[in-house]
C-alpha cells in the first residue's frame, strides 16, 4: 500500500536550485519548467514540491497555476466599438496584459439613474470576503452598497443580457449586480477580484461558479473631483464617467489587475459591479 506522503524538507542540489532560478528568470512560467523537469527525468510530484521551495510559490498556488484553465473566459470588446441591440458601446482604451477596456456608453443615463434609485433604499455598509469565505465588514471598504440578485427586475435582466453579449459569457456566469456608494474620503484600498487559492476558504467560495475570471466596474455617476479606479501596476487611472465602464480579465494569481476605488474627494460615487465566473453561479 502506498503510504501518506510524509512532508519532509526537499532535498535539492545546488545545481538544479540554480537552474530552477535561472529558468524562471529567463521568463518560464511554471508548467514550463515542470515541463523540461519531467524531460530531463524528473518525478513530477518531486518536480514541484521543489520548484514551489525554489521560487517560494505555495503548492497550493503551484497547482491552481498549473491546471487547465477547465471554465469558461470572456471575450474581450475589441476598438473601435461594439453594437448592442442599438446601443453603441465604445472601446475607448484598451490594455494587453492584463485584458482592459474603457468602455463608454455602456449605460445609458435612465439607466445609471434607475439603479441608483433602485439601490439607495437597499445599501448597506459593503462587506468583502474573508480567508474563510465569509462576508465581513472590512476597514479597506468604507462604502456602502447592496446586491441585486440574478435577473431580479426587467431592468437589471436588460444589463446582465447586454453584458453577456458583450462579453460572450452566458448570464447565469455572472454574480448578482452589486452597488456600492462612495461618499466623500470612502475608497475601496488596492485589492485583486480573483479568489485566492492559498487561503483556507478558497474550495468553499469557489464551489459554486468557480473562480471570478472578470470585473465590470460601471459608473452610475461622475464625481465631482476623485472616485477613479485605479491600476497602480499599469500606473492608469480609469475616470469615473456616468454611463462608462471598465472591464478587465484575469486568472488566478494574476498581479497586473491590482486596483483600487480611489478616494472621491468631492461629490459622491456610484458604481455597479459586476463579477464574472469560470462557470455558471446562481445566489
Ligand atoms: O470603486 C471602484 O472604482 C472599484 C470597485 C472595485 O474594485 C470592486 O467593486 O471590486
Ligand atoms: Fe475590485
Amino acid at each position: 500500500m502506498k503510504p501518506y506522503t510524509k512532508v519532509i524538507p526537499t532535498k535539492i542540489r545546488p545545481e538544479l536550485r540554480e537552474w530552477i532560478l535561472a529558468t524562471a528568470s529567463a521568463g518560464h512560467g511554471v508548467p514550463d519548467l515542470l515541463r523540461l523537469m519531467k524531460e530531463s527525468g524528473y518525478d513530477p510530484v518531486q518536480s514541484r514540491r521543489m520548484v514551489s521551495e525554489v521560487l517560494k510559490i505555495p503548492l497550493a498556488a503551484m497547482n491552481a497555476s498549473t491546471t487547465k484553465p477547465s471554465g469558461r473566459r470572456p471575450r474581450h470588446p475589441e476598438a473601435p466599438m461594439v453594437a448592442i441591440d442599438g446601443q453603441t458601446i465604445r472601446v475607448a482604451l484598451s490594455v494587453d496584459a492584463p485584458p482592459l477596456r474603457v468602455l463608454d456608453g455602456l449605460l445609458s443615463a435612465e439607466e445609471c439613474t434607475a439603479l441608483i434609485e433602485l439601490a439607495r433604499p437597499r445599501l448597506q455598509r459593503a462587506l468583502t470576503v474573508d480567508s474563510h469565505g465569509q462576508h465581513q465588514v472590512d476597514e479597506t471598504r468604507t462604502s456602502q452598497g447592496m446586491f441585486f440578485t440574478l435577473g431580479e427586475l426587467p431592468l437589471i435582466q436588460t444589463i446582465e443580457k447586454r453584458l453577456a453579449d458583450l462579453l460572450d459569457m452566458p448570464a447565469d456566469h455572472g454574480e448578482g449586480l452589486q452597488i456600492l456608494h462612495y461618499r466623500p474620503g470612502q475608497e475601496y484600498e488596492p485589492h485583486f477580484d480573483w479568489f485566492d487559492p492559498t487561503q483556507p476558504g478558497y474550495a468553499a467560495i469557489t464551489a459554486k461558479g468557480g473562480q471570478r475570471v472578470a470585473s465590470v466596474v460601471m459608473y452610475l455617476n461622475t464625481p465631482d473631483e476623485g472616485g477613479g479606479t485605479g491600476f497602480p501596476a499599469l500606473g492608469l487611472t480609469v475616470t469615473a464617467w456616468r454611463g462608462s465602464a471598465v472591464y478587465f480579465a484575469y486568472e488566478s494569481g494574476d498581479q497586473s489587475s491590482l486596483h483600487a476605488g480611489l478616494p472621491v474627494l468631492r461629490g459622491e460615487k456610484w458604481i455597479a459591479t459586476k463579477w464574472l465566473r469560470e462557470r455558471p453561479f446562481q445566489r
